[in-house]
């Protein structure tokens, strides 16, 4: 059994590792941190877990996190980048849910998140786990760095295009909706049910992380210079991502072929469901499950083509691809403990 460790397990993306490790059955839960809850049964705060986690809250400090094989960070930027490197020192294997190692690059980091890195030294060492792009140097990875939620729906649409040279690269646009969950569970004005509910709005227009995470991923599949304009905004659901990605096609290409590009790209990935050519995916039908959706289209006459991606994003957009990751580490089965069908309605 891998034996576990979760930093920050009273968030949302805690909690969700904890509800898919708890039914995993290659992973034995260890230890399970929080700062304004140690010493409370798990259960006694998330009720659903009654009977799955028997086990109880800890201070970090109180906990040796160097008795795990891996450590799962569901904290906020900055925290794994303070303890990652006495963990690997030990011979623990790092998930970061953050975005601590996501950028190679320690300047654009600091000049996004505004916080000093202090472990660059490990940005090289760092994988980035988006297994349908990256499996093979996860298997082999240390230290991973779990892609951002909107990053995996735009990566996941616009790369089979993009490998194929089929668009013009320096003008890609994602338009995309995440659900209130995205935001973390702590209290903030805005994720209020009074501020967020019967509302709906764009932010970080002008500039969002998750574009230079998104344009430094993509880069490494074109010589052509990357160029994206991505809008996030918040619609008034708990969980649920849904991308609206554009390109414009450079090459003629019929509907068939398009919708074959992406079938064969994606026929070995279990969690990627590429939708019959013209469907409109809904964020409900990854609800609580691991998988991506995604439809192509091509509005008449615009030159352009259409790409529609949904996915929990607490799921595929964080625990659940972290947990995918896990398994290739630790050569399980890419799908162990992740084949939750979604929740309807
Ligand atoms: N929510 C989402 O959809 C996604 C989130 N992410 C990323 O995953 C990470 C976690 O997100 P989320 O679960 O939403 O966040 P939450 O705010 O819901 O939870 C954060 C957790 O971290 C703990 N924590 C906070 N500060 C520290 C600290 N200094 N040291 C140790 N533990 C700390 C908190 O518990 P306590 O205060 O008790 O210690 C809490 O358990 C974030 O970096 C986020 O950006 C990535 C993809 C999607
Ligand atoms: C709705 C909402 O607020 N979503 C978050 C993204 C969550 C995520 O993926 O976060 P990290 O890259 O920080 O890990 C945001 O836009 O900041």
């Amino acid at each position: 059994m891998i034996k576990v460790g979760i930093v920050g397990g009273t968030g949302y993306t805690g909690v969700e590792l904890l509800r898919i490790l708890s039914a995993h059955p290659g992973a034995q839960l260890t230890a399970i941190t929080s700062r304004k809850e140690d010493g409370l049964p798990v259960a006694d705060m998330y009720p659903s877990l009654r009977g799955h986690v028997d086990l109880a809250f800890s201070a970090p400090d109180k906990v040796d996190l160097t008795q795990c094989d891996v450590v799962f960070f569901a904290t906020p930027h900055g925290v794994a980048m303070a303890q990652a490197p006495t963990l690997l020192a030990a011979g623990v294997k790092v998930i970061d849910l953050a975005a601590d190692f996501r950028l190679k690059d320690q300047a654009s980091f600091e000049q996004w998140y505004k916080i000093p890195h202090t472990a660059p030294e490990l940005l090289e060492r760092a994988v980035y786990g988006l297994p349908e792009l990256n499996r093979e140097a996860i298997k082999s990875a240390t230290l991973v760095a779990n892609p951002g939620c909107y990053p995996t729906t735009m990566q996941l649409g616009f790369y089979p295009l993009l490998k194929a040279g089929l668009i013009d690269a320096g003008n890609l646009i994602a338009d995309a909706k995440s659900g209130v969950s995205g935001a973390g569970r702590k209290a903030e004005i805005g994720t209020l049910f009074s501020e967020s509910s019967d509302n709906f709005k764009a932010y970080g227009v002008s500039g969002h992380r998750h574009t230079p995470e998104t344009s430094a991923q993509l880069q490494r599949y074109t010589d052509q210079k990357v160029g994206l304009v991505f809008t996030p905004h918040l619609v008034p659901m708990i969980r649920g991502m849904h991308a609206t990605l554009y390109a414009r096609l450079t090459k003629d290409i019929d509907d068939a072929a398009l919708q074959a590009l992406f079938e064969q790209q994606y026929k070995l990935d279990a969690f990627v469901d590429v939708m019959p050519f013209g469907s409109h995916p809904e964020t409900r039908s990854t609800r609580g499950s691991n998988m991506v959706r995604l439809a192509l289209h091509r509005p008449e006459g615009s030159g352009l083509v259409v790409i529609l991606v949904v996915q929990d994003n607490l799921v595929k957009g964080a625990s659940g691809q972290a947990v995918q990751c896990m398994n290739l580490m630790f050569g399980l089965p890419e799908t162990t403990g992740l084949q939750h069908i979604a929740l309807l309605p």
